[in-house]
C-alpha cells in the first residue's frame, strides 16, 4: 500500500472534501424505484452522493446495495425514476470511461499474471504505441496503489480471495476515474488490509478528487465514510455525516444510531400516526 503520513492525508481529504461538498452532486436521485424478478427492491430514493468525498452505503445483507449501485453504473435493467451521474443519466454512454465499478465477484483473468491483467485492461483504455509509455506507468502504479507490486508476476489464479478483489480494484483505478462505485471491496480482508485499503480510498479522494460509493455490511467501516447513506429494506433511513448521526441519534456510534432507526422505522410502520419521520440533514 501506498506510504503516507496519516494526519496530513487526513487533513487534506477533509479540506478537499469541504471544496467539493459545494459543487455539483456527483449523484442525485429521485423517486429511484427498481424491480427485480417480482420485488420492489428500491422504494423511491430520494439522494446525493457529494463529489470529491467517500460516501458509504452501508445496509444488512439483501437490503437493495448492489442493486442501487448496479443502477448507478448503469447495468440495472428496469430502473425508475430520475438518476443522474456526473451531470448525465446514468447508464449514458458518455460515463463509461468515467466510472469505475468493482463488483463483489473479482472480474480478474485466472490464467494471466497480475501484470498481465492490468496490461490487457491498460491496453483497452489507453490503445496504440503512442501510449506504450503512459499504459506502463499506468499500470505500475495501481499495482503499487493495491499493494500488490511483490505479486506481480504471479498468476491471479494463484491469489488469495482478498488479493485478487485488489486485482479488480487496481483494474478501476487504471483510467482514473471521476467516479468509483465499489461493491464491499474490504470483504474478506484481515484488518490490517482493511484498514489500508480505507487509508487508500481517503488518498485517492484527497489526491484526485474522485467520488467514492462504498458499500458494505460492517458499521464500524461507517465511521470511516464522509458521509453514508443507511439503508434497509429498499429504503434510505438516514443521509447524513458519520458524526452527525451520533449526535442527532444520541449513540456512541453509528452502529447504534442505525438500531435506533430501524426501530423508529418499525414503530412508525406499526402507528403511521404517533410517530414522525427521522428528520434529515
Ligand atoms: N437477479 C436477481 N433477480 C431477482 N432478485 C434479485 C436478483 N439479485 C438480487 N435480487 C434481490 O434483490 C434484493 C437486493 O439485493 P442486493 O444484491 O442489491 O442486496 P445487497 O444489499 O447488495 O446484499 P449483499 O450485502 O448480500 O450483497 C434481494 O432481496 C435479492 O434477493
Amino acid at each position: 500500500m501506498m506510504n503516507y503520513p496519516a494526519d496530513e492525508a487526513a487533513v487534506a481529504a477533509v479540506d478537499k472534501a469541504t471544496d467539493a461538498a459545494a459543487a455539483e452532486p456527483a449523484i442525485t436521485a429521485h423517486a429511484l424505484t427498481t424491480v427485480r424478478g417480482d420485488r420492489t427492491v428500491l422504494r423511491g430514493l430520494d439522494f446525493t452522493v457529494p463529489a470529491g468525498q467517500i460516501t458509504g452505503l452501508l445496509g444488512p445483507s439483501g437490503c437493495g446495495k448492489s442493486t442501487l449501485m448496479r443502477a448507478v453504473v448503469g447495468t440495472q435493467a428496469k430502473v425508475d425514476g430520475s438518476l443522474q451521474v456526473l451531470g448525465h443519466p446514468a447508464g449514458d454512454p458518455a460515463l463509461r470511461s468515467r466510472i469505475g465499478y468493482v463488483t463483489q465477484a473479482p472480474s480478474v483473468y485466472d490464467d494471466l499474471t497480475v501484470r498481465q491483467n492490468l496490461d490487457y485492461f491498460a491496453a483497452v483504455l489507453l490503445p496504440g504505441r503512442a501510449l506504450r509509455h503512459d499504459r506502463r506507468t499506468a499500470v505500475d502504479r495501481a499495482i503499487a496503489d493495491v499493494d500488490l507490486a511483490s505479486h506481480a508476476d504471479s498468476l491471479a489464479g494463484r491469489l488469495s480471495g482478498g488479493q485478487r478483489s485488489r486485482v479488480s480494484l487496481a483494474v478501476a483505478l487504471l483510467g482514473t476515474p471521476e467516479l468509483l462505485v465499489l461493491d464491499e471491496p474490504t470483504v474478506g480482508l484481515d484488518p490490517v488490509l482493511r484498514r489500508d485499503l480505507w487509508k487508500l480510498f481517503h488518498q485517492i479522494a484527497a489526491d484526485r478528487g474522485t467520488t467514492l460509493l462504498v458499500s458494505s455490511h460492517v458499521m464500524d467501516e461507517a465511521e470511516r465514510c464522509h458521509r453514508l447513506l443507511l439503508m434497509r429494506e429498499g429504503e434510505i433511513l438516514a443521509d447524513d455525516t458519520p458524526e452527525a448521526l451520533r449526535r442527532r441519534n444520541d449513540t456512541a456510534t453509528v452502529e447504534e444510531a442505525f438500531l435506533r432507526l430501524v426501530d423508529a422505522a418499525a414503530a412508525r410502520a406499526a402507528h403511521p400516526r404517533t410517530t414522525h419521520e427521522e428528520p434529515r440533514s
